[in-house]
């Protein structure tokens, strides 16, 4: 890897020859590998697997598997995200224990808001949001695929949340940055990287703070982090906030044999950077603050609709209502308010009703809470997020188990053949347990209700089956 020679500067003065050194060898060694367990759907250990320290739920592996091939990669089994970004963990258990209205404000393609939905106290509700529309897809299906009810997905700008006024107790900004700490990982992060490029996300961090720090409450948690080294864009940015915003750093528990490496500048607050050569994962740096500044305003409130008042497919009004049989789709089902949006059949926790309906008046609502179904004409098909979410009552269609090469041209979109036995209509397929979908049998074959575009669209088959879990 060649390092550019202004980063190299830069880097050695920041860290010290010694350190420096060290870094540059570390970034010559292999990647290493870690996923993250959902506890929802999945209760077993990765075979051969050591624990990341900080976050009970995360595991490094000995080698690198084919996740794409592993049906339960798909079934949202586990996530595959590099294990210094686990530390958000350490943070949120320290410091959360009371139900919150969190905000993930760059959270595409989803590794720390998937972390945070299953870390918060239960009774959370959680809003991801990614401003580039092909990521904030990318953002919907992984945390589709997490499966967790309390949750919405925006396609957003920063500023379009300036408005809603301090709704928020806990706000993630895991901002864009030079990604120095992703150089071993990104070949481009190194080619992209420039002087002028850090000046430019120094900046645009700030702006994105200073539009997002309206939504958050006096008193709530603003975590910052970046996988980056250079101070401007942490310590200096984390000084900014706390001289120009109104906040107050916030120190962690950690372990000494973690290795964490403190605050690299003059000034004294604490801050947590992982450093490649010291802690096993990539680079990140990330701090705590809570916010003292008083938000003179109040939350927004739900904007009438204007004459624009969704209507169904054809132009007219709907007249589709949510059967009541439908509610046993569901366990708790007297927790969430279903009704019927456009075609589909949702439900949403009732607890946050009133933030769903603000959050869907001002901004661009990607997925919330549960598609239970969408009404094809005749009858209503059950939906894909129906089959992923955790609160899915599992005797309510009859269930068929795939093997590994049935489950595998299941995912590619195949059509599957199911045993004779197998009941006519919708059936939940599943692979070792774990739900990958549903298909419609009509006899000879069933058709296949995995959703277009995230099928596997290679047609290789590993000669060997992944099988994390032994
Ligand atoms: C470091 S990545 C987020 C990673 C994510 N939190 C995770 O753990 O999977 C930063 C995200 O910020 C988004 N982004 C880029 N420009 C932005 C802007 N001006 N405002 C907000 N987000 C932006 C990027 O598209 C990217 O998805």
């Amino acid at each position: 890897m060649n390092l550019p020679a202004d980063f190299v500067t830069r880097t050695r003065r920041l860290l010290g020859e010694a350190d420096f050194a060290a870094l540059t060898e570390a970034l010559k060694k292999e990647t290493p590998v870690s996923i993250r367990i959902n506890q929802d759907k999945c209760s077993s250990v990765p075979a051969g697997s050591t624990p990341v320290p900080w976050c009970p739920e995360g595991y490094y592996l000995s080698g690198r598997p084919s996740f794409t091939f592993d049906p339960l990669f798909h079934a949202g089994c586990y996530y595959v995200q590099e294990a210094s970004s686990m530390f958000l963990a350490q943070a949120l258990r320290q410091y959360v224990h009371e139900p919150v209205v969190m905000l993930d404000l760059c959270a595409a393609p989803g590794g720390k808001s998937t972390l945070a939905r299953s870390v918060l106290p239960e009774g959370s509700l959680l809003v991801a949001n990614e401003v580039m529309r092909n990521r904030s897809q990318v953002l919907a299906e992984n945390l589709i695929k997490w499966g967790h009810p309390e949750v919405i997905v925006t396609n957003n700008d920063p500023a379009d949340f300036t408005e809603l006024g301090p709704l928020f107790d806990v706000l993630l900004t895991d901002v864009p940055c030079s990604g120095e700490g992703m150089f071993r990982k990104d070949e481009v992060a190194v080619q992209e990287w420039s002087i002028d490029n850090v000046d430019t996300c120094w900046q645009r961090q700030r702006r994105i703070l200073r539009d997002i720090w309206p939504c958050l409450k006096t008193g709530g948690l603003l975590v910052y982090s970046t996988c980056t080294y250079n101070r401007e864009e942490n310590e200096d940015n984390v000084a900014w906030i706390v001289r120009e915003l109104g906040a107050e750093v916030l120190p962690l528990e950690v372990q000494p044999e973690w290795h964490i490496t403190g605050n690299l500048t003059e000034e004294e607050f604490p801050v947590y950077r992982f450093l490649p050569h010291k802690t096993t994962g990539e680079g990140l740096f990330l701090a705590v603050l809570r916010k003292t500044s008083e938000e003179d305003r109040e939350c927004a409130r739900v904007k009438p609709a204007g004459k624009s008042a969704k209507k169904g497919k054809g132009g007219k009004t709907q007249v589709l209502q949510v059967p009541r049989e439908m509610q046993n789709w569901i366990c708790e089902a007297e927790k969430y308010v279903l009704k019927v949006e456009d075609t589909e059949a949702v439900a949403f926790p009732a607890a946050y009703g009133e933030v769903y309906e603000l959050l869907k008046s001002r901004l661009k609502v990607l997925h919330a809470g549960i598609t239970l179904g969408e009404w094809k004409g005749k009858d209503w098909q059950p939906s894909h997020t129906l089959a992923m979410s955790t609160t899915f009552q599992r005797d309510t269609f009859p269930q068929a188990e795939l093997t590994y090469e049935q489950a595998i041209a299941y995912l590619r979109k195949e059509a599957v053949v199911l045993p004779p036995e197998v009941s006519k209509g919708y059936v939940t397929l599943t692979y070792r347990g774990s739900v990958l979908g549903f298909a419609k049998n009509i006899g000879n074959r069933a058709n296949n209700l995995y959703p277009q575009e995230w099928r596997i669209r290679s047609g290789y088959l590993p000669e060997i089956i992944p099988d994390l879990f032994g």
